[in-house]
């Protein structure tokens, strides 16, 4: 980590298998519930004054290390979770930026019409876009290291995502993409490539971090609704899946 991370990190949140264990295509029964699947290093800052910053712009940046790894078939993965609406009606977004290893990330929208796959490789830059669910998957043989900045004015949602025993898809080992029958209908599932976004300072190549601090309009965190048209070109930007 030190590669990503000038000096010591925080005691990280981790989920376990027991946190776990209703997301996944069938239950870990072989596995010690206090198994650690991935480590969350949250709020992090370099100096005071990105903390001041971050602060002042209602940001946070984390990093979040999910090891490579199969459980009953299927690859290691975040829980999943959805965020809810700022004062203005619009859902948060969020970004991450891949620092090690790729990542599928699967988004779903909130009603179930649409789930997109974004693969992602170290350097790329992610969206979140408003009213999508999210969980991040390891399908590869490395460590997968990612970092987000997200907004601190609210609490991820992980009801739904619970009751639906995870999301849409499951990917498995064997198996490669399963829809899971909770969600009834198989839900289409469209690839996006991991887009530049040069009007929201997303540009790949240029670290999250390195966001901190400047005049870069990180404000789509928390105001979505003044960015609709440049997010919108994002999630127009579809391939049959
Ligand atoms: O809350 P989940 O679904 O376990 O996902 C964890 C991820 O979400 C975050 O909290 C940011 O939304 C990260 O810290 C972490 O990568």
């Amino acid at each position: 980590m030190k590669q990503f991370w000038p000096g010591s990190l925080p005691a990280p949140s981790v989920r376990t298998v027991e946190d776990m264990e209703n997301v996944f295509a069938s239950r870990p029964s072989n596995r010690d519930p206090d198994t650690p699947l991935y480590y969350m290093y949250r709020d992090l800052y370099q100096t005071h004054g990105d903390h001041t910053w971050l602060e002042r712009h209602h940001l946070r940046y984390d990093i979040t290390r999910i090891p490579a790894g199969v459980i009953n078939g299927e690859y290691t993965k975040t829980k999943g979770h959805y965020h809810p609406s700022n004062s203005a009606g619009v859902p948060y977004p969020e970004v991450y930026e891949v620092l090690s290893g790729s990542a599928y990330y699967l988004l779903q929208k909130r009603d179930h019409t649409d789930v997109i796959l974004v693969p992602a490789h170290a350097g790329d830059l992610v969206l979140i876009p408003p009213g999508y669910g999210h969980v991040t998957i390891n399908p590869g043989r490395e460590e997968l290291i990612m970092a987000n900045l997200v907004s601190t004015d609210f609490s991820s949602e992980y009801g739904e995502i619970n009751e639906m025993h995870g999301a849409a898809y499951y990917y498995m080992k064997k198996e490669g993409w399963v829809p899971n029958p909770h969600y009834g209908d198989r839900i289409p599932m469209h690839v996006i490539l991991p887009l530049p976004l040069p009007e929201l300072g997303l540009v790949p190549g240029r670290g999250l971090y390195g966001m901190v601090g400047t005049t870069d309009t990180l404000d789509v965190m928390n105001r979505p609704e003044e960015y609709m048209d440049i997010i919108g070109r994002f999630c127009a930007d579809k391939k049959r899946f």
